[in-house]
């Protein structure tokens, strides 16, 4: 059994997540990191302890494995204090910046403990990013539009940011100016919508003379990141460095 604790387990992933490690046969789910204690009704709290601190979630629950699930201003933190507490990260949160993504990197390195980055756990999604750094050899002129909900808070989404990483790196890397009509990652432009009735869908745009190749991938329920999630709590428990991205575990 993996000893797991969530970070984030009242968010619309976290609650999905603290179901997931509960039911499965795998996992023992010995603790939830929260903003807050429990209130009196909480349903979470007669089921697992909660912490409001990483230490103290290290030293009594003993988590093999942190699942972050919360936003782009506390998932360094948590990230870089589950690792120097000898809790391996599995972190699903969008939005480390470049510098923090190698700062991590050192860190796990350092203390020889795995850490897997997944700003989107579904296999469709991974296998998209593979496409594009594949497809960007051959079609350099591309564009990504990632779609999402209107309550996601972060732009652009960490699978857009990853999705550019990986074609920038495919292609060499060649910035562009950016021209006010997006956001500029690693030379290849993102354009961000929000909407209600959306949920996640991406798609990367190659233009060509008098063509248009388009690779597409839509969410269309959080259960779509589920066994990409399992799949990187077992993997990590392997590891002893950092592995930016789900693409890289599914083989
Ligand atoms: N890797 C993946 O496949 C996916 C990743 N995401 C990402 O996961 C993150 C969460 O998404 P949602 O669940 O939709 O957001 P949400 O807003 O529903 O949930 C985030 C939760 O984190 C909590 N939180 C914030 N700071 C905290 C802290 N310091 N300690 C404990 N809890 C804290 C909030 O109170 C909230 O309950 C986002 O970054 C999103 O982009 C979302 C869907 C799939
Ligand atoms: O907030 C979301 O919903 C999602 N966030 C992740 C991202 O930023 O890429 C993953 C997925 O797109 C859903």
């Amino acid at each position: 059994m993996i000893r797991v604790a969530v970070a984030g387990p009242r968010g619309r992933m976290g609650a999905l997540a603290v179901e997931t490690m509960i039911t499965g046969k795998d996992f023992l789910l010995v603790g939830v990191l929260d903003r807050k204690m429990a209130e009196k009704a909480d349903t979470l709290a007669g089921a697992v302890p909660i912490y409001t601190d990483m230490a103290t979630l290290a030293q009594e629950a003993q988590p093999d494995v942190l699942v972050e699930l919360t936003n782009h201003e506390s998932v360094y933190p948590h990230t870089r204090d589950a690792i120097l507490n000898g809790i391996r990260p599995v972190v699903g949160t969008s939005g480390l910046k470049e510098e923090q993504i190698t700062r991590l990197s050192e860190l796990a390195s350092e203390h020889k403990i795995g850490c897997i980055l997944a700003p989107n756990f579904s296999v469709g999604a991974a296998l998209l990013m593979k496409f594009a750094a594949m497809a960007v050899k051959y079609m350099p002129e591309a564009e990504i539009i990632e779609m999402h909900h209107d309550g996601k808070k972060d732009f652009p989404s960490g699978t857009a940011a990853l999705t550019a990483r990986m074609m920038a790196d495919s292609k060499g890397t060649e910035p562009n100016q950016p021209d006010g009509r997006g956001t500029d990652i690693s030379g290849v432009p993102v354009h961000s919508v929000r909407l209600p009735g959306l949920l996640s869908h991406q798609e990367v745009l190659f233009g060509g003379d008098g063509q248009l190749l388009t690779l597409r991938h839509d969410s269309f329920s959080r259960q779509s990141y589920m066994s990409g999630m399992t799949l990187a709590v077992k993997d990590v428990m392997n590891r002893d460095r950092l592995i930016d991205g789900l693409d890289k575990i599914i083989g």
